[in-house]
């Protein structure tokens, strides 16, 4: 089998091993590329600033009072226009300095990849310092060892600070969360500090973060409280009748959660409205009146105090939403951290060619045999096909801790299958589209998609579950001569993270629009995922084996159970022997 699975690859040639990727591997690097040296010159650029600015407006003063103590009309001249040269050569000086400044913001920009649209662009921070946040949030980040902003928090959370309405995406596992959760959380904190903000205000929502999946949204939530902790800000989790909305500020929800629940919120008040993988909660389904955009534009409708402002947050820039955004929403900020739709070049990306749907399954095998390291997702497209691929990954290797999470199990065992995984004790977890987006499981070092994504936007956000903060990370990809049809686009997408894929898929015909839509709607029909004969005999041997076992261990145990018997009638008969005597 080995050997016809070996006959099929294409033995796709790895990328050459940049120096950098070797020693950077389970390294973690800071999100955002900002040097000593720029730190420095920001420094003494800010200085000089403040500096000609204090200054300028002592001379200001001084001259006034000059002004006032001249009484001759000619000298009077004399000395207004002296000090007006030198009020020109301040200004001009001080000119020269924000250009400066401006300059170096910019490299920045460009060393980090931020690219931003919109009137009256705010100036990047380089230091969480350097924004208005309060002491005791600078502290909560210290603490939790972030230290630097990524780049999307450099440029979003001046956006936010200034109150703009912000569209903004960046790849995965750059720390979007943050980039919207910290500005909402200072404002908030800002707010409650406020002479006139009275306790009446207290049943009013501040903030509302929407996320897609349950399991996202309490991840969110998690990182809230994390934040929110020590301060009079109530963070809420809508997962159950028992929140209490009443008294929350902010609100992590799915949207079907708040539809559900909009006559009795009150977003009189509402600062935020935050949309978390925004290009996801745009998605229209035809036929369907539950579907995300449909709800969507419910609680837009509901979240419309003046007050209030909107906060797109995505990993996928999607045109639908930008076009939206431009005609619907004032003022709108945009930012985009590097390339468009593009992976994360923090993970290693590979195809491999299995040809069948058997060849996929001794791929796996050799992959979690050979050089695999748990914890690891493996994406399939449907939830049977989950539970197919936990049971030959069991056959394959009894020891192996592998489960599957899936959309038919209930809320209960989703929970617990991701406290499983986080704690370790899951090394292998089988998925659906379900995880594709936004979790952050840190420590999760490979992702295989075992079925093909359906678009690049999925790919894009599957492989962004390792590789996270900084963090490097493996995707292999599997396909079949039945997604031949499709892989192209995948392809180049891996091409452009700078990875290798085989010249053949690059020179294969585009996939036009309407195949793409198709594959969205339906994933090619596969094979059951079945346990192959082998294994089949394999486990057979196992159960029997396991069973022998089982039976030997009875009979041992009724012949230890019976021993004390015998012991005690042997002891009875001595007795009454004994009393014969
Ligand atoms: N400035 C920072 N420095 C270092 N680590 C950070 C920083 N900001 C966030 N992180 C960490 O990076 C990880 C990923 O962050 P987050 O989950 O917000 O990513 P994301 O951009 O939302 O990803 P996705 O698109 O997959 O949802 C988290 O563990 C978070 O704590």
């Amino acid at each position: 089998m080995s050997l016809a699975f070996r006959t099929l690859s294409f033995g796709i040639k790895r990328s050459q091993p940049k120096k950098k990727d070797a020693d950077d591997l389970n390294k973690k690097k800071e999100l955002s590329t900002i040097t000593e040296e720029s730190l420095r010159r920001y420094d003494e650029l800010r200085e000089k600033m403040i500096g000609k600015v204090e200054s300028k407006i002592e001379k200001k003063v001084k001259k006034n009072k000059k002004k006032a103590s001249i009484e001759i009309l000619a000298s009077r001249k004399r000395v207004h226009d002296s000090d007006g040269d030198s009020e020109n050569e301040v200004e001009e000086t001080v000119g020269d300095v924000e250009k400066r400044m401006q300059k170096l913001l910019d490299d920045i920009r460009r060393t980090n990849r931020i690219f931003t649209w919109g009137d009256h662009l705010p100036n990047i921070i380089l230091r969480f310092s350097d924004s208005s946040m309060s002491p005791s949030l600078l502290n909560r980040l210290s603490e939790n060892s972030i230290r630097q902003p990524s780049p999307i928090q450099m440029q979003s959370i001046p956006f936010m600070t200034e109150r703009r309405n912000v569209l903004a995406s960046a790849p995965t596992g750059s720390g979007k969360t943050l980039a919207f959760a910290l500005p909402v959380i200072d404002e908030i904190l800002e707010l409650k500090q406020r002479a006139d903000y009275s306790s009446s205000n207290s049943s009013k929502l501040l903030a509302v973060v929407l996320e897609p999946t349950r399991e996202l949204a309490a991840q969110t939530y998690t990182e809230f409280l994390k934040y929110c902790a020590n301060t009079s800000i109530s963070a809420a989790n809508f997962s159950g009748e028992e929140t209490d909305i009443q008294h929350a500020d902010i609100l992590v929800s799915t949207p079907n959660r708040i539809v559900f629940h909009l006559d009795k919120i009150d977003t009189s008040s509402l600062r935020w409205l935050v949309v978390d993988e925004s290009d996801r909660l745009f998605e229209v389904v035809e036929g369907q009146d539950k579907c995300f955009r449909n709800q969507l534009a419910a609680i837009y409708k509901a979240c419309d105090a003046k007050c209030t402002r909107v906060a797109f947050f995505s990993a996928t820039f999607s045109h639908e939403v930008e076009k939206w955004c431009k005609e619907n929403i004032d003022e709108i900020g945009m930012v985009c951290v590097g390339e468009r739709n593009s992976s994360n070049t923090s993970v290693k990306q590979k195809l491999t060619y299995c040809g069948t749907e058997d060849g996929k399954k001794i791929a796996i095998r050799n992959l979690l045999r050979t050089s695999f390291k748990p914890p690891a997702l493996v994406f399939v497209q449907s939830k049977d096909r989950a539970v197919q691929l936990v049971k030959l990954l069991s056959a394959i290797d009894s020891n192996l801790k592998v489960d599957s999470i899936n959309s038919g199990k209930s809320d209960k065992e989703r929970d617990e299958t991701m406290e499983r995984f986080r704690r370790g004790e899951i090394w292998v977890l089988v998925c659906t589209e379900l995880l594709g987006r936004g979790l952050d499981l840190s420590d999760v070092g490979l992702v295989i998609n075992y079925d093909l994504p359906t678009s690049i936007v999925s790919y894009i956000h599957r492989v962004g579950r390792t590789g996270r903060a900084g963090k490097s990370g493996h995707a292999v990809t599997y396909f079949t001569d039945a997604d031949m049809k499709y892989i192209k686009s995948i392809a180049t997408v891996i091409r452009q993270s700078g990875f290798d894929v085989p010249e053949y898929l690059m020179e294969m015909k585009k996939v036009s629009r309407d195949r793409k839509k198709d594959m969205l709607k339906h994933a090619p029909k596969r094979h059951k995922i079945a346990i192959v004969k082998e294994q089949v005999i394999k486990k057979k041997k196992m159960l029997a084996k396991a069973a022998a076992e089982e039976k030997a261990k009875n009979k041992t145990e009724t012949q230890t159970a019976e021993k004390p018997e015998k012991k005690i009638k042997k002891k009875k008969l001595i007795k009454k022997n004994n009393k014969n005597i």
